[in-house]
């Protein structure tokens, strides 16, 4: 019902309190209120003074402006809580985000990422407004009701809180069946967000080959799975609040009855009766109230508590065991990994075993294999994204894995197709090495060949580029990210995941040219198919299965006769 992680809040104890005080000063004015009427009621029967009559009234009237303006009040307490809170958390969220990596990511789903940190803090906002004031409604109001109902007629006050469980029975058993129905709703809402984002993203593929159709189609059926699942929940909390208005209705009808019988045969006067009678339906009005909205709560109640498994999520610890005194990677510099094992984690095997490499200094390495024999995932071990079971050692220093902030900014890293941010072409340039002069940055542009398009561009530098705004090429993309590395002096630690892939030869060709001079003064770590970078390279890791299976340089591999040339006869096309 109520997550006991709220109350680890900041600021939480003081709203609970505050709320908790004001419930009990509500109560006391819908007592109040109630008597008030009775006796206003009583008077007029027995045609008492209208003086009297009148005073009573006001009493009436200044218990029921009490009673409203305690309810506005408890929702200014609780929103700032509620606010500051979802506000924190959104932020906690995000940053937990950026903490846990791409791979969290890609496992929650991009769609269900996002939505949780917008709509379902929304969500959350919602559940903790809502469900707290009905909570402390329903834990505080009644009670004081049944003892005030307890002191005018015991036989009355038994028979309302014997019949009390039996609705919170009821409530129960909906609201077990409406958490199953929610808890679909939710799923498919979750589904639904992870499709949409999927096709968005690969739309551009689905329309070059035809298949946008099906997969809108594809995201109907997801949102009608929804929609039937969002009806379903409402045809159990609509048959909730019809099943609890009955037995409450029938409740206060009993009690009525009893009071009438009462009345008749003169065993109980008129003004009791009546606040009795004026106050039963109080009695049940938190429990209707809690149940009619139990089920709208629920999606916040699922938000949150998703939210806080990614925040449960524990990070990487030990990322600073390792310090370096220069920043610069340097040509003595070693990195030795030995026995090293990775396994994703929705694998069944280890997608690397056993892997035994040493880098030293400036050393030029290629990773070649064919595809799915773990090149990008050593890359990302080595770059510290990923985080394997073995041994690593630093110039000597052993250490638990390469998740080592002084270790990853000395990264820099060319994927396949770099990321382009939806900024100024400035920014973009200046990723790694900040405040350099547009001299600094023109100069790149014209190193890297991106003159032609930089002279196109109307604001030059000041160019929004990226989604959205001026679109680059894939092979001006490969240069903008070439212009990154080559502004930076500083990180010399390069990481290569076949930035050429998605190029054609002559512009892989051309590029080559300015990638060769970045290499030197830099420990370059390569992962390619492409065969022509192999004589510029110092040691060549041959990959298979997730096995270094030979390493050496080119000349060395090629007199093996093994593994290696048949990897080449068959990246070249050709059999020897
Ligand atoms: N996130 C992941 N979860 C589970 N398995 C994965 C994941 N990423 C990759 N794999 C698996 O790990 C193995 C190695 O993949 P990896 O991407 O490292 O290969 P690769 O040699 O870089 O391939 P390619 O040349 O096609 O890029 C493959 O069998 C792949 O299916």
């Amino acid at each position: 019902m109520l997550d006991p992680r709220i109350f680890k809040f900041p600021g939480a104890k003081r709203a609970l309190g505050l709320l908790c005080i004001l419930t009990f000063i509500q109560a006391i004015a819908i007592i109040g209120q109630g008597r008030a009427l009775s006796i206003a009621l009583t008077k007029v029967w027995e045609h008492k003074q209208l003086q009297s009559v009148v005073i009573i009234i006001l009493v009436f009237i200044s218990a029921y402006v009490l009673r409203q303006l305690l309810g506005v009040l408890k929702e200014y307490v609780l929103a700032p809580f509620a606010d500051k809170t979802t506000g924190m958390l959104q932020s906690e969220l995000t940053k937990q985000y950026a903490n846990l990596g791409p791979s969290a990511i890609s496992q929650l789903g991009t769609g269900k990422s996002v939505t949780l940190a917008v709509e379902g803090i929304d969500q959350v906002h919602d559940y903790f407004t809502l469900v707290l004031v009905k909570l402390f409604d329903m834990m505080i109001i009644p009670w004081i009701i049944l003892a005030y109902v307890f002191t005018i007629d015991w036989k009355q006050a038994i028979f309302l809180f014997f019949i009390y469980p039996v609705i919170v029975l009821f409530m129960i058993i909906l609201g077990y069946a409406a958490q199953a129905k929610a808890d679909r709703e939710y799923e498919t809402f979750n589904r639904l967000s992870n499709h949409f984002v999927d096709s968005l993203r690969g739309l551009t593929t689905l329309k070059q080959v035809g298949l946008s159709k099906k997969y809108a189609d594809n995201i109907y059926d997801v949102s009608e799975d929804h929609r039937k699942a969002t009806i379903s929940t409402l045809k159990i909390a609509i048959l909730s609040t019809f099943a609890l208005d009955f037995f409450t209705t029938l409740s206060i009808a009993i009690v009525a009855l009893f009071l009438g019988l009462g009345l008749m045969n003169g065993t109980m006067p008129l003004l009791p009766a009546l606040t009795i009678l004026v106050l039963a339906p109080e009695y049940f009005e938190p429990i209707r109230n809690f149940a009619n909205d139990y089920h709208a709560t629920l999606n916040g109640k699922n938000a949150f508590a998703d939210i806080m498994t990614v925040l449960d999520t524990k990070t990487v610890a030990d990322s600073d065991i390792y310090h370096r005194e220069q920043q610069r990677w340097q040509a003595d510099d070693t990195l030795e990994i030995n026995n090293l094992n990775y396994q994703y984690p929705n694998a069944n095997n280890n997608t690397l075993q056993d892997i035994n490499v040493s880098f030293k200094g400036h050393q030029r390495v290629a990773i070649v294999g064919t595809s799915g024999s773990g090149k990008s995932t050593l890359l990302n071990l080595l770059g510290g994204f990923l985080i394997g079971k073995g041994n690593i050692k630093i110039n000597h220093q052993t250490l638990p894995h390469l998740q080592q902030k002084d270790w990853q900014s000395q990264l820099q890293v060319l994927p396949q197709k770099p990321y382009i941010f939806h900024d100024t072409l400035r920014n973009n340039l200046a990723f790694y090495a900040k405040n350099k002069t547009d001299e600094a940055l023109i100069h790149a542009i014209q190193v890297v060949g991106l003159n032609d398009w930089y002279a196109s561009l109307e604001d030059g530098l000041d160019t929004i580029i990226g989604e959205g705004a001026v679109q680059a090429s894939g092979g001006q993309t490969q240069r903008i990210g070439l212009a990154r590395i080559l502004l930076d002096q500083e990180r010399r630690v390069l990481l290569l995941d076949e930035p050429t892939a998605h190029l054609d030869i002559e512009t892989e060709i051309k590029l080559k040219e300015t990638m060769l001079p970045l290499f030197d003064g830099r420990l370059v770590i390569f992962a390619t198919h492409r065969l022509h970078w192999l004589a510029q390279m110092d040691l060549i890791l041959v990959m298979r299965d997730g096995k270094i299976v030979e390493q050496g340089t080119l000349s060395e591999l090629n007199d093996k006769q093994g593994y290696f040339v048949a990897l080449q006869s068959a990246m070249r096309g050709s059999k020897k």
